[in-house]
């Protein structure tokens, strides 16, 4: 979508002359993602832009404004500094709303599963390259979250739309999966993405939390694979020494769980 629409003013930052124009890529209910190449000619990347909320008294939303950009670059950072597969965070001005981070060239993780398993009926059983296929991406979702839980962040909205897949270049170890046709849709890096609602945390409860979240969300967006989440958590204990009790925990999340919804 081409950004100069008169609905979506944009951040006096992409207004300067840059070698291509800011592509709106999504506008959701607190902001919106531009891809620009604003601070290289060379270098998309991605800005996250929070603009002024005219509901909310002005004072109180430029706090709030700069201390959500704030709180997500710092985590960002601290993720990546670390190891752990998220985007770098190249500037930012959080009085202004916006921040600018690496542009990760891939698709969502939800794009990429759904691509492999086709428009088939739920109940139609998946073909075992398929299942190799997407044991393998499950292994590396689960590393991720092991890497991010190990820094002490929880993510607090995690699905396989706030997760990327970079597809690995030609000739680069672990590049091949040995389906090449098939797994092309799921060859790739995974990386992290959207951190507005996380936080530091090295609580039991909130990590179990984060992994139940991304289970239902799993079950619900792709149903005919959920029982290769399995393997998410299989990875998540290998890459993260604490997932032990993490998991014991995630029991009783699931227990509460499933008692809410019987209440309704
Ligand atoms: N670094 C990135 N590189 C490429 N695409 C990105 C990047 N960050 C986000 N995107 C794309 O933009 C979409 C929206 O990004 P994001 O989820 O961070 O924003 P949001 O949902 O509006 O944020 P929030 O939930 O904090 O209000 C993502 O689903 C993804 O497709």
């Amino acid at each position: 979508m081409a950004a100069t629409d008169a609905q979506f003013p944009l951040p006096k930052v992409l207004t300067y002359p840059a070698s291509t124009p800011p592509l709106l890529v999504t506008q959701g209910a607190e902001g919106r993602l531009y891809k620009t190449t604003h601070l290289l000619s060379d270098r998309p990347c991605a800005l996250k832009y929070r603009p002024p909320k005219p509901y909310r008294h002005p004072i109180l939303d430029s706090r709030l404004t700069k201390a959500r950009i704030s709180s997500e670059a710092k985590v960002l950072e601290r993720c990546w500094r670390e190891g752990v597969p998220v985007p770098a965070v190249y500037a930012m001005d959080p009085a202004a709303g916006w921040m600018m981070m690496e542009w990760i060239d891939g698709i969502p993780v939800r794009v990429g599963i759904n691509k492999l398993l086709g428009p088939r009926p739920e109940e139609e059983a998946l073909p075992e390259t398929h299942e190799a296929l997407l044991a393998d991406l499950m292994k590396r979702i689960g590393a991720a979250i092991g890497a991010l839980h190990k820094t002490g962040v929880v993510h607090g909205d995690l699905t396989t739309s706030n997760m990327m897949l970079r597809p690995r270049k030609s000739g680069q170890a672990g590049g091949s999966t040995g389906n090449e046709d098939e797994g092309e849709a799921l060859n790739g890096d995974v990386f992290i993405i959207d951190f507005g609602l996380a936080t530091q945390s090295m609580s039991d409860e909130d990590r179990a939390v984060d992994l139940y979240v991304l289970e239902r969300a799993f079950a619900s967006t792709h149903p005919r694979a959920e029982k290769l989440f399995a393997a998410v958590l299989e990875a998540y204990k290998e890459t993260f020494k604490k997932a032990s009790s993490v998991l014991i925990k995630l029991e009783d999340v699931r227990m509460r769980g499933r008692k809410r919804s019987m209440l309704g």
